[in-house]
């Protein structure tokens, strides 16, 4: 298991601005916001909204003009910077690595700084080199230029987690990377946070990206300010405003299928051999499943053939010529969206579900998906109902108390909360 050390710790800005010198607007003017312990925020806009900046000031690579930072409730506004990066870790487009120093050099850089002894940071590199997905035999001694835009990035990562920050920044971090690179790197930092419960904060162009990484996803528009911060299921179903509309785009029932994973749908199981059975084993499997396919795996069970009857027919004893090769598989944390892409483009209309070293896991059909997809768009059209009539309700509620001479209750600063 790696080290999971320091979870999240909350953060919060308070009124936070930067106006640069020169500048007529401030790039970043009075945000505010309540990021919670151990989630991911991500921040979407327009380029040039001041996403970078207000991310950069959470450790003061930027200094505020006004306002304050708290990170697990303590004010960091005015903390040594030097300090407060300890408890931040930072990731960026390209990875930034040193090109002169190696992977494990890079990946040292933060625990050298705090005096770590060598064999504590040696251990270290080697568990988030694991952790990231690199063999760290492998990859320890290289250095960036002999490395693909992915493995960079891989190894980005493992630096800014190297201290165990509570705290991740992440600036466009797979902005530089082709599309299915990126969708890689995606799928396994969603892994890293269900294992290590990170505050991350995310700046991204790209609303799909926002949607599929994101506990909550401020949308912002000119200077920062704040248009919607709220779940990717209520910016779909719900966005506050044209603005907000206009981001989230058409197909938001296909974006929603980003929203949900594999391992939250139903998992069927099918007969499965290995490519160690005896043949008569395998027919016999095939003769008695009641099912006209079976599914063989290899020695590390991982999916390897399809097999039907005729195909066995035809090997004349041997497996090696019979079946067909499985194409895609998709993992426990793969979207439905990238399921139903496998789905529509297997001619069987299913796809086998892999666990975290490509071993079988199960089967997802085209009929678990439609029905998980229509259950899904239901759910949603019923929290959006429901959350309407509470907004109506608090309405009537306040112009109730106001019509009285009352003021409202407590605490109730108009609809929409942090909108
Ligand atoms: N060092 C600087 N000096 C002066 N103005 C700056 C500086 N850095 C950024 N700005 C300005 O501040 C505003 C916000 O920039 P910022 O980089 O935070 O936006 P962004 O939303 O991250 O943009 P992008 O998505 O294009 O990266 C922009 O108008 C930019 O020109």
């Amino acid at each position: 298991m790696p080290e999971t050390g320091d979870h999240g710790a909350s953060i919060e800005l308070e009124n936070l601005t930067k106006r640069y010198p020169g500048s007529a607007q401030p790039a970043v003017d009075n945000v505010s916001m309540q990021i919670k312990a151990g989630e991911v925020v991500v921040f979407v806009g327009p380029s040039g909204c001041g996403k970078s900046t207000t991310l950069k000031m959470i450790n003061r690579l930027i200094e505020p003009t006004g306002g304050r930072i708290r990170i697990g409730g303590e004010d960091v506004t005015d903390m040594d910077p030097v300090k407060l990066r300890r408890k931040v870790g930072y990731a960026i487009q390209s990875a930034g690595l040193f090109p002169h120093m190696t992977v494990a050099q890079n990946i040292g850089i933060v625990p050298k700084m705090i005096g770590w002894s060598k064999p504590r940071i040696r251990e270290r590199t080697e568990e988030l080199l694991d952790l990231v997905g690199l063999d760290a035999a492998e990859f320890r001694g290289r250095y960036p230029r002999q490395l693909s835009g992915g493995q960079q990035q891989r190894v980005g990562v493992a630096r800014a987690l190297a201290a165990d920050p509570p705290v991740l920044l992440m600036d466009e971090p797979f902005g530089a990377v082709d599309p299915i690179t990126r969708d890689h790197l995606q799928d396994e930092l969603i892994r890293l946070q269900y294992e290590l419960h990170k505050t991350i904060v995310f700046v991204t162009h790209d609303f799909d990206e926002a949607i599929k990484i994101g506990d909550r996803i401020a949308v912002l528009r000119e200077r920062s300010h704040i248009a919607q911060f709220d779940t990717p299921e209520a910016i779909l179903t719900n966005p506050a405003d044209d603005f907000v509309s206009g981001f989230v785009g058409a197909g938001a029932a296909l974006k929603r299928l980003n929203l949900t994973r594999v391992r939250d749908v139903e998992i069927t199981d099918c007969p499965t051999v290995t490519v160690d059975d005896p043949l008569q084993q395998i027919f016999n499997l095939l003769r008695t499943s009641g099912s006209n396919e079976i599914l063989l795996l290899d020695r590390r069970r991982r999916p390897y053939k399809w097999l039907r009857r005729g195909d066995l027919m035809r090997a004349r004893g041997s497996l090696a010529r019979a079946g067909t090769l499985v194409q895609a598989t998709v993992s426990l944390d793969a979207t439905l969206r990238d399921a139903l892409e496998a789905v529509l483009t297997d001619n069987a209309g299913r796809v086998v579900v892999t666990g975290r070293r490509g071993e079988y896991t199960g089967v997802v059909d085209m009929e678990t998906l439609i029905n998980s997809v229509h259950e899904l768009l239901e759910a949603d059209r019923l929290d959006a109902m429901e959350h309407q009539h509470e907004l109506e309700s608090l309405r009537a509620s306040q112009t109730h108390a106001e019509q009285e001479g009352a003021s409202g209750p407590a605490g109730v600063t108009g609809p929409g909360g942090e909108r």
